[in-house]
């Protein structure tokens, strides 16, 4: 299958440090490719680099065939790579619906009057509308972003990202700081994405992340040490002495 990103033998060096060291990987269309690994391994770091708001120091990163290694954050959300940020982008004073919007007209193109009534644009109001379903926050559109828990607004935060239609969606620890019942939500959400669209994830819960994922590529030290489906990284001697520890049953 011909992969959806790829990335060739990147490199980055913070001064003395090197971050990332002769990295590959491949995400196929529509899988939930998890990235997992021991603090300081660089996982944020090729987020970021995948975003495109970090330059690597060396090597390639193809998407969709094509290297788009130079090109902006902005060039790359236009071809389908979005990464979802975290809650500071959320408008905290403006309705859940209207946050949604406002992310569905940056994408369209449609400019934004603060005088004309959302309804009135029914394309906007339409596909702001699926995505509200999607994400599950139908039913609390209208309320403002701030008053709904930090759970859900970490799910308005995805709705914004989908907003963007990508191909490939980054997510940079979309349970941090959740507890046992949102991140359940958080996990059904990204289950009900997949095969839709290629999604990175990097995530410390290990339950969601064997749960969610089609492939785990597991970082050390800035390059992946193991890459495959849950039950060949879970059973991988290397993973098992580098980092899910010797004894570890689980998840
Ligand atoms: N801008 C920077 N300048 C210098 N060093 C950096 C910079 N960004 C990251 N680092 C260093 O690069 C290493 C990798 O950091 P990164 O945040 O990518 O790791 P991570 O795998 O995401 O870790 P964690 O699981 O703790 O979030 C760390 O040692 C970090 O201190």
């Amino acid at each position: 299958m011909k992969p959806l990103l790829e990335v060739r033998e990147l490199r980055t060096h913070f001064g003395g440090l090197r971050v990332t060291d002769g990295l590959n990987l491949q995400v196929h269309p529509g899988e939930i490719h998890a990235l997992i690994g021991p603090n300081g391994a660089g996982k944020t770091t090729l987020i970021h680099q995948l975003a495109g708001t970090l330059a690597p120091t060396s090597g390639q990163i193809l998407f969709d065939g094509h290297d788009v290694t130079a090109l902006s954050d902005h060039a790359r959300a236009a071809r389908g790579i979005t990464r979802s940020y975290q809650i500071t982008s959320i408008f905290k004073r403006l309705s859940v619906r209207e946050n949604i919007a406002l992310a569905v007209q940056a994408r369209s193109g449609h400019s934004y009057s603060f005088w004309k009534p959302l309804r009135d644009d029914h394309t906007v109001f339409d596909e702001a509308h699926a995505i509200l379903q999607q994400i599950g926050l139908g039913a609390v559109a209208e309320r403002r972003a701030d008053s709904l828990a930090y759970g859900d607004q970490r799910v308005i935060e995805v709705g914004i990202a989908l907003a963007n239609a990508p191909r490939l969606l980054l997510l940079d620890e979309p349970m941090a700081g959740m507890g046992p019942q949102e991140s359940q939500r958080m996990v059904s959400l990204i289950q009900s994405l997949r095969g839709r669209l290629g999604i990175v994830l990097v995530e410390h819960d290990m339950e969601a992340v064997f749960q969610l994922a089609d492939r785990i590529s597991v970082l050390l030290c800035g390059r992946v040490l193991a890459s495959g489906t849950p039950d060949a990284v879970r059973h991988d001697p290397q993973v098992i002495e580098a980092y899910l520890g010797a004894d570890s049953e689980s998840p």
